[in-house]
């Protein structure tokens, strides 16, 4: 098998409204999860940012834990509404100012940042004007990452647009499970077709004035038939274009796939895709956020790929639910490879949620999360070995943080947050990364 090379990057991820809480301080606006997570019902337990990690006032320890950990670079993503409180307008120096103290402290650690623009926290002025089903928004999004890119391009040479926008606009504006909350298969079109301009606003805006390398970080999952009838296999055929090609063709390819105004029919925005246009800017590198694979059934009722999603008798799940399924993470990789080309890759996002027990004498025995981390590991080697051009690795996530819907219900940090004292107690899967990190990932 085949070693990690020697400048493979060795990370851990975040992101802004998960672990900094303080979302009103010194100036910054509200997003949409500051008033989506207050809506009663939408998050499990009532949880809110408003604390979180308390990262933006504890940064500086977290960094130190960084430096013990032995990771050379860390994904992280700005909070628009800290910068441009108003969205698109005025710049908030103090907002800033955060960032431009963080990339520092991790430079000061030899730790490579790479930095997300826009990890699901809209400001919510911009959601009062329509959001991402604004045309505009694309506008917005570069005027925001020109700023981004002023301030930080001098020490960032590691740029990402957009976390996963299929989330985005699936849970945001499909299922409504996600900030804004709205349900609607058109709505749900619309918004992705302007995160994608967005996307492309941000990459062509960055050839203008960068000097290193940007893409974006997508959640790409496997789809398998969950048996060998045709209408199974069909089903699968259908969410593989729902959940992958959908994005991946137009950013790569600058096409959407044939099938995709077919599996939103009559909710399919035709006139905006006319007017607007895609724009393929070419991109420097992918992010894969990998977690699962998809088994799917055929479902009629299920709209827009009409799949329903099914699990083994005998599947390994995580405290998510989710299939413990690495060789889907070798098999993605290497389908890229062959439907996209040659691109290089880094796996932006991999690790579990993990029903972790507490702290006992400074210690959270996590077994399960470093059996899963040395197992994508292992597949991501595969896929090197292959002929893929993976760049690096970042473990989601460093603290545990607040999960979305799931508010601080599932932990999937290598670092145990205690909440009520913020103590942070490195687990038992911390010490194994960092101890893999330290022999170069060799001897998984
Ligand atoms: O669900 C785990 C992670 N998935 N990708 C996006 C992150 O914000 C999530 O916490």
């Amino acid at each position: 098998m085949i070693g990690f090379p020697t400048s493979f990057l060795w990370g851990a991820a975040t992101s802004a409204y998960q672990i900094e809480g303080s979302p009103l301080a010194d100036g910054a606006g509200a997003s949409i999860w500051h008033r989506f997570s207050r809506e009663p019902g939408r998050v499990v337990g009532g949880a809110t940012g408003d604390s979180a990690c308390d990262h933006y006032r504890r940064y500086r320890e977290d960094i130190a834990l960084m430096a013990w950990l032995g990771i050379n670079a860390y994904r992280f993503s700005v909070a628009w509404a800290r910068v441009v409180p108003d969205g698109n307008g005025t710049l908030n120096p103090k907002g800033l100012g955060f960032y431009d103290r963080l990339v520092d402290a991790l430079l000061a650690q030899g730790i490579e940042p790479m930095l997300t623009l826009y990890h699901w926290d809209l400001p919510a002025a911009l959601e009062d004007r329509g959001g991402w089903l604004n045309p505009d928004s694309a506008k917005w999004f570069g005027d925001y990452a020109q700023v981004l890119f002023q301030a930080l391009d001098d020490r960032v040479r590691l740029w990402l647009t957009l976390n996963e926008p299929w989330v985005s606009a699936v849970l945001g504006y499909l299922t409504g499970t996600h900030a804004p909350g709205r349900r609607g298969l058109r709505e749900a079109a619309l918004a992705a077709h302007h995160l994608l301009l967005a996307h492309a606003e941000a990459v062509t805006a960055y050839r203008a004035v960068g000097r290193h390398r940007i893409g974006i970080a997508l959640n790409l999952e496997p789809q398998y038939a969950a048996s060998a009838q045709a209408e199974d296999v069909e089903a699968a055929a259908r969410r593989h274009i729902y959940v992958n090609r959908w994005f991946l063709d137009p950013i790569l390819l600058g096409r959407y796939p044939a099938e995709i105004p077919q599996l939103f029919g009559a909710d399919w925005p035709r006139r905006a895709l006319q007017r607007a246009g895609l724009i393929r800017a070419p991109i420097d590198f992918l992010g894969v956020n990998y977690y699962s694979r998809a088994l799917v059934v055929d479902d009629p009722s299920g709209r827009p790929a009409r799949g329903r999603l099914v699990k083994r008798r005998d599947a390994q799940l995580t405290a998510m639910g989710w299939e413990i399924f690495p060789q889907g993470l070798t098999e993605m990789l290497l389908w890229i490879r062959r439907e996209y080309g040659e691109l290089p890759v880094y796996i932006t996002e991999n690790g579990a949620a993990c029903n972790d027990p507490l702290p006992e004498r400074g210690r959270v025995l996590d077994p399960g999360r470093a059996r899963f981390l040395g197992r994508h590991l292992i597949a991501a080697q595969e896929a090197l070995g292959r002929g893929v051009d993976l760049r690096g690795y970042f473990a989601w996530s460093l603290l545990d943080n607040f999960e979305w819907a799931y508010g601080y219900s599932k932990r999937f940090g290598l670092i145990h947050v205690d909440f009520a004292t913020q103590r942070r107690t490195p687990k038992m899967s911390a010490r194994f990364y960092r101890n893999l990190i330290c022999r170069g990932g060799a001897n998984l």
